[in-house]
């Protein structure tokens, strides 16, 4: 069935030496299991990793790239060159990028359509913010941003993709949503994906949950039946803190 997926996302984060120093000590504490274990670093700490991991089944994400083939966009990052040292994943479309940074569920989409023509499996982050599941619009919120962000993308690319359900309001915050609320919400994007692509997609689809995981509750979450994995933000940058998030 699915291979549940837990992905460090280091955010803005560690030096190279940094990154060097974490994975040697992940590496002797890191024993490999049915469960797929990524980190998504910063760009420049890229390839370091990906010569760290080499000879593990540890893989490496990047945490954005830029949807054009090449051109005058100073300061970004293509497919090809995320392709080129060798990068597993790409998260697209996290909050803070769309928070902070404009990104669109348009842009989300280029961005989709282009990893997979790179052979990068994409981690598609969605989720609510605090007001908007206050006003009882969380769902619908999530659904458009599934809806728009996968648009034109075929059920082959969908059975590989990886979403993450981030509600804004747990991100950084210390405020996790319930294993049961985020269950529902997951489940609830796999009937979206059903009603895109069918049962048989849908059965495949990755869904984790993102937003304050850490070694005390990661047993709970994982546990809940349509959640395939986490997305760990603070709690990944510490060896020994992410490797009881991932031996949960
Ligand atoms: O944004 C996140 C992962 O992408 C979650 O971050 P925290 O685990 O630090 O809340």
């Amino acid at each position: 069935m699915r291979k549940p997926l837990i992905a460090g996302n280091w955010k803005m984060f560690k030096t190279t030496e940094e990154a060097k120093a974490f994975a040697a000590s992940f590496k002797k504490i890191y024993e490999s299991s049915d469960i797929q274990v990524a980190i998504c670093a910063p760009f420049t700490q890229l390839g370091a990793l990906k010569e760290a991991f080499k000879g593990t089944d540890i893989k490496v994400g990047a945490q954005n790239m830029h949807f054009a083939e090449e051109g005058a966009f100073t300061g970004e990052i293509s497919a090809a060159m995320l392709q080129e040292i060798g990068v597993d994943y790409c998260i697209i479309g996290h909050s803070e990028r769309r928070q902070l940074f404009a990104e669109t569920d348009e842009t989300v989409n280029k961005k989709l359509h282009k990893a997979f023509l790179a052979g990068i499996t994409p981690i598609l982050c969605v989720g609510e913010s605090l007001e908007e599941r206050d006003a009882d619009r969380a769902f619908d919120v999530v659904k458009s941003q599934l809806v728009k962000g996968l648009e034109e993308i075929t059920a082959a690319q969908a059975e590989v993709l990886v979403i993450a359900y981030e509600p804004i309001w747990a991100i950084g915050t210390g405020r996790t949503a319930s294993p049961e609320q985020a269950n529902e919400m997951c489940g609830f994007i796999r009937d979206v994906i059903d009603g895109l692509y069918g049962e048989i997609v849908a059965d495949k689809t990755i869904i984790q949950y993102g937003g304050s995981v850490k070694p005390s509750n990661a047993t709970e979450i994982m546990n809940m039946e349509e959640i395939d994995g986490a997305l760990v933000g603070g709690a990944s940058l510490v060896p020994e803190e992410f490797i009881q998030i991932v031996n949960f």
